[in-house]
């Protein structure tokens, strides 16, 4: 059926409309993803709880959907913008077609849409509401939250533990929404991982006695999580900590730092980071709206070590005397380059050897 896309400036873009449920509009902020590949990564990464996800790599589903590359259990996005979906899905660990999953999970996606042009009105306005609709006319965007205000951490983040791997590292993860590839990560490299909901207090995440603390990527703006901040900051002044993504924008705020949002947020697999220490430049995959305000740090006990090549902005915190170090990207890189994925290596050494490890 006919389906649109209205943005909240008004604009509207029409395509063919699959998965809506009659007279039900999808409200959700829109956000686009430059990778080439990955759309199963992005589908079912938590982090995109509550965005429609419009791909500018203009040919999507072309080698299908497989068993292994879900990093959670079930899709997660809102509902996916398409320029030409391929049905049929052309790899040999293809188990299914794009559009049969999306179908399964009551996914809607819009195809044959201009994807390109929205986009542009995207990098022009920035990151937005949006409602795919079949009827433009009665678009009402009071019928949803200002972007920033939804609680979407608490739809996707675990409401038990759960342990993963056997090593001789005890990694407590704090789930805010987890992708399941950096607990592959850890346990890959030697780690027992035990995944705690983000909710739980200090005294029973010490009980556990971890070796180490890994604060989650996740959905949302990392300032409705404010009442967590206390727990959050005691937990890294105890153990050696890395955050990743909403963990590292999480712990700015535990250290007196600030978050804002950028324009458009960087969601793809080819955004380049230097690392100031080593004048190393990896490139990496990232998708996040929030960064670490640089000058909101002159007053913390956190240096800026990581940024974007691009723009400037802040990739990747360390603590100026404890075991802390935290990244805006994905060193798990999935989907992406996994040049930066030593970093797991670089957590190791800080659970056995404290802050001296940072040094590479
Ligand atoms: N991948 C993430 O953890 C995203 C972090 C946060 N929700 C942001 O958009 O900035």
């Amino acid at each position: 059926m006919k389906g649109y896309v209205v943005l909240e400036t008004g604009e509207t873009f029409s395509g063919q409309l699959f998965g809506a449920e009659e007279g039900k509009d999808v409200h959700a902020e829109i956000v686009f993803f430059t990778g080439m590949t990955g759309y199963q990564e992005v589908l079912s990464d938590p982090s995109f709880k509550g965005q429609m996800v419009v791909f500018t790599y203009p040919l999507i589903g072309n080698y299908g959907i497989n068993q292994s590359d879900f990093e959670s259990l079930k899709p997660q996005a809102e509902a996916l913008l398409i320029s030409e979906l391929n049905e049929t899905g052309h790899h040999y660990e293809a188990n299914q077609p794009l559009s049969d999953c999306l179908t399964q999970a009551k996914i809607p996606y819009l195809t044959g849409v201009d994807t390109r042009a929205i986009v542009k009105r995207i990098r022009k306005n920035g990151d937005m509401r949006a409602v795919l609709t079949t009827n433009p006319e009665a678009v009402d965007f009071n019928a949803s939250l200002p972007l920033g205000e939804q609680d979407v951490v608490s739809t996707v983040a675990v409401k038990e533990k759960q342990t993963f791997g056997s090593g001789e590292q005890h990694v407590v993860l704090v789930d805010f929404g987890y992708k399941k590839s950096i607990v592959d990560e850890l346990v890959a490299s030697g780690n027992q991982v035990t995944v705690v909901p983000y909710h739980t207090s200090f005294e029973a995440i010490d009980s556990l006695k971890p070796d180490g603390i890994l604060l989650s990527n996740g959905p949302g703006n990392p300032k409705q999580l404010t009442s967590y901040i206390p727990t959050i900051r005691k937990m890294a002044e105890h153990y050696p900590t890395l955050g990743i993504c909403l963990g590292h924008q999480l712990l700015a705020l535990a250290f007196g730092g600030n978050t804002e949002k950028l324009n458009f947020g960087h969601r793809g697999a080819n955004q380049p980071v230097i690392d100031q220490k080593t004048n190393k430049v990896y490139m990496t995959s990232q998708n996040h709206s929030y960064v670490v305000n640089e000058t909101s740090l002159t007053q913390t006990e956190l240096q800026a070590r990581f940024f974007n090549v691009n723009d400037g902005s802040i990739e990747g915190l360390e603590h100026k005397s404890l075991p802390v170090l935290s990244v805006q990207f994905h060193p798990e890189a999935h989907p992406g380059p996994s040049d930066s994925a030593t970093l797991f290596n670089v957590f190791k050494e800080m659970m056995s050897q404290g802050r001296e490890s940072l040094y590479v």
